[in-house]
């Protein structure tokens, strides 16, 4: 795909504020002034970047406008239910709409070291919208990842826990906010964004990630991805 708009066709490159050249609404803090490491155990990590982009709600709506949205539908014990969001995947982040984060030669954020190549989003319509405990595949191959999730629009909570018991880590992500799950936290942890009573008005989410060597072995695993 090659017509895909940037975000601001029209504007110079590189305006004063904008780090990544795509225009003075949607600016990330570079230098990751905001970012607050969470210990899940010796292994295992989260960052929460707060507030890391600045116009998240323009970006929002750019993203809604132009990616190819697809509600997913998945064989659940006896019967099809459809997913509780929609989804857009791109395995060429090339491919996705040209936006700052996924426009740049080291897409969203580089700050990370990782050659992020592939991108998947999620649009939660509302509160009645989320994502059920999973571990991200199939990242969960990996020893250790470094997976940067971008939320834009609505708050919504971020929980993740041991896989098996233990407590939940709860990560309250406002639009703008990056979660980074890193070390072994889809090996050992699963994540989830819970529906809620709350209202809450629409997000999305991005999720950046690296190909995953197929020659690493893979690990025994019942969990499906997104229940
Ligand atoms: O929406 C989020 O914040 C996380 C989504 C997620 O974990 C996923 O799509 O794998
Ligand atoms: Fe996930």
């Amino acid at each position: 795909m090659t017509d895909h708009p940037t975000l601001f066709p029209s504007e110079p490159k590189t305006p004063a504020g904008s780090p990544l050249g795509y225009g003075p609404d949607v600016v990330i803090d570079a230098g990751f002034r905001s970012a607050e490491r969470i210990r899940l155990d010796e292994n295992s990590w989260i960052e929460h970047v707060h507030g890391w982009l600045d116009g998240h709600e323009h970006l929002m709506r750019l993203l809604m406008d132009t990616a190819s949205w697809e509600q997913r539908s998945r064989w659940m014990y006896n019967r099809t239910v459809q997913e509780p969001r929609h989804t857009a995947e791109y395995p060429v982040i090339a491919e996705a709409p040209r936006t700052s984060c996924t426009a740049s030669p080291t897409p969203c954020p580089p700050h990370y070291g990782r050659p992020y190549t592939r991108l998947w989003m999620n649009w939660y319509r509302d509160h009645n919208d989320g994502a059920g405990w999973h571990a991200d595949r199939p990242q969960h191959k990996l020893v250790e990842t470094v997976i940067p999730v971008l939320g834009l629009g609505a708050t919504r909570r971020f929980l993740i826990k041991p896989d098996g018991s233990g407590r939940s880590t709860v990560i309250e992500t406002r639009g703008g906010d990056l979660v980074v799950m890193g070390g072994r936290s889809q090996t050992d942890y699963k994540h989830c964004v819970p529906k809620q009573k709350t209202v809450a008005g629409p997000r999305l989410s991005l999720n950046f990630s690296t190909e995953v060597n197929q020659s690493v072995p893979a690990r025994a695993t019942s969990r499906l991805h997104h229940p």
